[in-house]
């Protein structure tokens, strides 16, 4: 599938049964004994560098308990993901629609919300639970006209205007053109953590639309993440060590009135095309505690799809629903849509068979 034109592979036969009793002792075997699935569906020449997936986990500790329908796991061109936004929507569409209950057991539990024609959902995520609303037609199946919302689990920021000094060697040209050598930025976490960087901090004075080029951003935010990578204090989750880490650098540019735009690069530099979910979740967390955002606002977000090609209306909205005290409870909405189904396989004699990404280390 794809929302906003961030595709999402979705892995429903084939994967081996996971070992661990949580969901994130599941992801670690994922990356511990099975890393060559994911290499072989995100990678050149059966994926390519900004492929994600998601992988359906039919099992875990929150729907043995009752509080989840199903498990889900994401990966991307580097590793597996703590949150997405974006593939979450996506599967809020493929579980209402699939009725294989290999695929998804508890596919017959769902029931739909006379009043609003909307199924909700929950997903269990590695961060936690998403609860899922999609929009039914009165034939059972998902509609495409109205967007899938979710609502994620509590976001927060964790620092704001913290200054970055870049060292002399790893400016980049419009940020020395300024003759400053610092950034400043701020840090939130959706689901995942990212750091928040205006385009015009990073010396691009005409927001992204400018003279900006995609290397230049590249250079910019993949020296932002390896600066602040190594100070974990940003990154503390309150209760599980395995989602403490910088996920990604999205750079932003207000352009109207609780209007955004922004480009989030993630994992190893992949470039989400949709205005990234969980960045989203961060987006509207920090907001609330600069006091930009209050309860009960909503804010738009465009992605790179409508800054390169000039499309609009496919982005996210973001909406501050509920302040609790581990933090802001957003909604989110956007919309998928189907691209096709496939098959791989991997051939005995393959001499590449867990793929390769040109420009990355194999
Ligand atoms: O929408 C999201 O949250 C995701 N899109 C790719 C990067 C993030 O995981």
């Amino acid at each position: 599938m794809h929302t906003s034109g961030e595709p999402t592979r979705i892995v429903v036969n084939g994967y081996p049964e996971l070992e661990g009793g949580t969901l994130l002792e599941k992801r670690r075997c994922a990356r511990d004994k099975w890393d060559e699935i994911r290499m072989r569906l995100m990678r050149e020449p059966r994926g390519h560098a900004e492929m994600y997936g998601a992988i359906l986990v039919q099992e875990t500790e929150l729907t043995r308990s009752g509080e989840a329908d199903i498990g889900v796991l994401f990966c991307h061109n580097e590793g597996y993901s703590t949150m997405c936004g974006h593939a979450s929507i996506g599967l809020g569409r493929f579980l209402v629609d699939t009725h294989d209950l290999n695929v998804f057991p508890r596919r017959n539990g769902l029931v739909q919300d006379p009043s609003t024609g909307f199924v909700t959902l929950r997903l269990h995520a590695p961060c936690g639970i998403v609860q899922l609303s999609v929009p039914v037609k009165p034939d059972g199946h998902s509609d495409p006209t109205r967007p899938v919302s979710f609502l994620g689990v509590p976001s927060f920021a964790t620092a704001r205007n913290l200054v970055v000094e870049i060292p002399a060697d790893k400016l980049w040209p419009s940020l020395k053109a300024t003759g400053r050598s610092t950034v400043t930025l701020d840090v939130a976490y959706g689901g995942a953590f990212y750091a928040l960087v205006s385009a015009s901090e990073l010396g691009f004075p005409y927001g992204l639309r400018g003279a900006t080029t995609v290397t230049e951003l590249d250079h910019a935010t993949a020296t932002l993440k390896a600066l602040l990578s190594p100070r974990t204090e940003l990154f503390v989750h309150p209760t599980e060590a395995d989602l403490t880490f910088l996920y990604g650098v999205i750079v932003t540019e207000v352009t109207a009135q609780q209007r955004e735009t922004g480009i989030c690069f993630f994992a190893d530099q992949q470039i989400d095309r949709s205005p990234c979910g969980s960045g989203v979740m961060a987006r509207v967390a920090l907001g609330v505690a600069q006091g930009r955002l209050r309860l009960g606002d909503t804010c738009e977000y465009d992605s790179v799809v409508s800054l390169l090609h000039g499309e609009s209306g496919y982005g996210f909205r973001g909406t501050a629903v509920e302040e609790r005290e581990e933090g802001v409870i957003v909604k989110v909405d956007g919309r998928a849509f189907y691209t096709g189904a496939s098959s791989f396989v991997v051939e005995e004699h393959d001499a590449l068979p867990n793929g390769f990404i040109v420009g990355l280390p194999a």
